[in-house]
């Protein structure tokens, strides 16, 4: 059983709560409390391997452009980053959100390797005769982030919704495979050295 953890992120309003209960109960519900964390639970099954996923919603506090992002940055394994195409504030927080991602847990990866798993979510595609910002301008910043992106309504859509985090999971598997791998082939790497160093002063002191 693989363990799942993944974070929401966005500015208040943004639509991070419908989105991830339009995922998990395939409903759309108009308002969600807004004002306490929740960490929703799920098992389900990619591609024949089990998972439990975890998803933390944080409640977004004013003065927004920090959110609560320590505790998540640091915990999570993959990230949602919500804004909505209508109100391009939450993009240009989204945008900050990302960068922040980056510098917090960009040291895990070197170039050319797997980057760490996020998806860029712009919500309410439903208001989009109100739009603020364009998919080609969503597009591009997720380029430069290297992540995902979609553009969804969680009023409307059910599968795009699936697809984003169905996409998600299978790229935190092999962000965590990668991983596991640098971490076995560190340790023993060190492990050999230990033993060259054990071994080699000793033929040196025969
Ligand atoms: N038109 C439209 N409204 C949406 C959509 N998704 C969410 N909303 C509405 O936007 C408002 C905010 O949605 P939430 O899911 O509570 O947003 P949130 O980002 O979780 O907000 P906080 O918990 O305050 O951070 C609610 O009134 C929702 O009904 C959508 O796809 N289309």
């Amino acid at each position: 059983m693989t363990d799942i953890k993944l974070a929401l992120l966005g500015s208040r309003g943004a639509g991070k709560s419908a989105v991830l209960v339009r995922f998990l109960t395939k409903r759309f519900i108009g308002e969600y409390a807004s004002n306490s964390n929740s960490l929703y639970r799920k098992r389900l099954s990619i591609d024949g391997r089990q998972l439990n996923l975890e998803v933390f919603d944080p409640c977004s506090q004013t003065g927004e452009s920090r959110c609560i992002l320590e505790e998540p940055l640091e915990w999570a394994d993959g990230f949602v980053v919500v804004y909505n195409i209508s109100d391009r504030t939450s993009f240009l927080n989204a945008k900050n959100i990302l960068r922040q991602i980056k510098e917090t847990r960009g040291g895990e990866t070197c170039k050319g390797e797997v980057d760490i798993p996020i998806c860029l979510v712009g919500n309410k595609q439903d208001l989009c005769h109100s739009r603020q910002v364009t998919e080609e301008e969503a597009r591009a910043a997720a380029l430069e982030h290297k992540c995902h992106f979609q553009e969804v309504s969680a009023a409307e859509d059910y599968l795009e919704i699936a697809n984003l985090f169905t996409k998600l999971m299978r790229h935190v598997m092999e962000h965590l495979k990668y991983r596991a791998d640098r971490r076995r082939y560190s340790g023993s790497k060190s492990m050999a050295k230990l033993i060259n160093n054990v071994f080699g002063k000793r033929r040196k002191s025969v």
